[in-house]
Order: structure tokens, then sequence, then C-alpha cells
């Protein structure tokens, strides 16, 4: 599967603060990823750097082949993006938002934008700040799809809508991936709210990437091991063990196996997706990076 986008080796430095150090990592084209992390893992910074907001200290970020900051007329027109808390102009009516997006947009689909609003039932002569967070939402969302974008952008979109603003968000995310063959690359520091919609996984913690991939093959290949105390090294010479948790009764282990794990010492459990993010969530920052 070709990249949609390609991040190698970047690095991204604030003053003396690294908000991301050596990150390297692909979205498939026509995948749905979620870059999960907790606050102030950088994927804010992650976003910005592939929508050309800002430009990486060290590495190479292509969007669509190209680069954001130095091929800008190339990328930008082809990526839509939802920043964090859709920062919208609140005293301008929902009509006035899309005449802006007109205007900014060779690509742009008027009937789109409005067929999008109808069908939310937003009125389009609103002004904007009299919305609730949800229809926000729905129109931050408009504006990026009516660009017509192959790649969306999407920074916490729901974080601060209630859960059935959320649902009703995402699935007309999940509408518009379905209708347009789109890459969608959707940050949150929650997996719940991304795990029913996405297919791949990005794990970034301090600045660094510390899981990547497909869900179903992350989903497939860690488990949990119950068992004796102390009897880790055995299992560790053969596969990935992400978190451990000893007590004077029995280890538990949460590994990345490396084919079956046959031993009959040992416990097979399966383990939820957030789970294993958890785990990795809680790795030491010398610990390595599972690709
Ligand atoms: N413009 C900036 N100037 C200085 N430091 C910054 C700037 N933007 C981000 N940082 C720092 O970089 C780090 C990563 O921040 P970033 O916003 O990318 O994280 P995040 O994962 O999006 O966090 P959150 O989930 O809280 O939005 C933090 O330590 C933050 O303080």
């Amino acid at each position: 599967m070709s990249a949609a986008v390609t991040v190698e080796q970047v690095s991204k430095r604030y003053g003396a603060r690294w908000a991301l150090q050596d990150c390297t990592l692909e979205v498939p084209t026509g995948s749905v990823t979620a870059l999960v992390g907790p606050n102030g893992a950088g994927k804010t910074t992650l976003l910005h750097l592939l929508v050309g907001l800002t430009e990486p200290t060290e590495g190479r970020v292509s969007v669509l082949g190209a680069s954001p900051r130095t091929d800008p007329t190339h990328v930008l027109p082809r990526i839509g993006f939802v920043a964090q808390d859709h920062p919208l102009e609140p005293r301008f009516r929902v009509d006035e938002m899309l005449a802006v997006g007109r205007r900014l947009n060779p690509r742009w689909d008027e009937s789109l934008a409005r067929d999008w609003l109808r069908e939310r039932q937003i009125p389009l002569a609103d002004r904007v700040g009299a919305l609730s967070g949800g229809q926000r939402a729905q129109v931050a969302l408009a504006l990026a799809i009516a660009k017509r974008p192959e790649v969306m952008v999407l920074d916490e979109p729901a974080a601060a809508l209630d859960p059935l603003a959320r649902r009703e968000f995402l699935q007309s995310l999940m509408e518009a991936v379905a209708e347009r063959e789109l890459t969608v690359l959707m940050s949150s520091h929650l997996l719940a709210d991304l795990e029913r919609v996405c297919d791949h996984l990005v794990v970034l913690a301090a600045g660094g990437v510390q899981l990547v991939g497909p869900i179903d093959e992350i989903a497939a290949s860690h488990r949990l091991l119950v068992g004796p105390p102390g009897d880790e090294q055995a299992v560790a010479r053969v596969h990935q063990v992400v978190h451990a948790r000893h007590t004077p009764r029995q280890t538990t282990l949460l590994v990345r196996a490396n084919g079956h794990v046959y031993d009959a010492r040992w416990q097979i459990e399966d383990v939820a997706l957030e789970d294993v993010v958890l785990a990795y969530l809680q790795r030491r920052p010398d610990q390595e990076v599972a690709a």
C-alpha cells in the first residue's frame, strides 16, 4: 500500500524544548489512522507539520509526495484540516464562512458544503458563535470536505463534544470517507473515541512514536501472559515484553508475540487494544520502538 503521508526521522524543537524527536511513520493511502497520545505528546505539532503550519527542525515530511512547506501549492489544496477546537470566526454567519472557503480554495465544492449542512439541519443564516459545539464541529468538517481533499487531517476534532455529538461527528466523517476515497489522520488522547472508526494506529508519547501499524495486526499480535513470579527472561528471549507487572504471587506480561506462545507455565489471554496502548504509554523512554 502506498503512503499518503511519510514522516522520516522528524524532530521539532521549540526553543530549548523538543516537541518531537526522531519520529518515523507512514500513513497508508486510503487508511483511517488514529494518532493517539497523552496531553503534550506532540500530536498537534506533528499535524501542524503535515499541513505546513510549521517546519521540522530535522528530518523530512511528505504529503502526497511533496513537502507542505517547500511545495505548498501542490500539497495544501489537497489537504482538509480540522484544527483543534474548530477555530471559526464567531461573528460570521455560516454562509459567510462558506464564502471564505469558496474564495480561498480552487477545488471548492459549494453544493457539497450546502448539502452537508442542510442534511445536518444547520441553518446557513445562523452566526457561528450561536451554534452548539457539535454544530460548529460539523461546520468545520463541511469547510474541510468542500475542499474535496485527498487527505483529511483532524486534530482532536471531537474532544469537546458530548458523547452523542461525538458519535454523530465521527459518523459524518465516515460517510465522507466512504463516498470519496479519503486518507484520514485524526488525533485524540482517547483511543476509545477512534477505535471503532480507524484501521491504523500511531501511538505518540513524549515526542516519540511508540507504536505504529494496522489495528488488526496490533490486536492480533499482543497477548497478556500470566504466570509464575520472576519468570520473565525466557519469554523475553522470544517475544517483545512491552510491559511487566510483578507481585509476590505472579508475573503479568503484556507481550508483542513473535508467533505463537507455547508455554504451559503461562496462562495466555487476549488483551484489549486500549490496554495495549496504555502499556506502550507506560514504557520508559529508552525502550525500543515497535514498528
Ligand atoms: N508554539 C509552541 N511553542 C513552544 N512550545 C510548544 C509550542 N507548541 C507546542 N509546544 C510544546 O510541545 C510539546 C508538544 O505539544 P503538542 O501541542 O504538540 O502536544 P499534543 O499531543 O497535541 O497535546 P494536547 O493533547 O494537550 O493537545 C508540549 O510540551 C508543548 O508545550
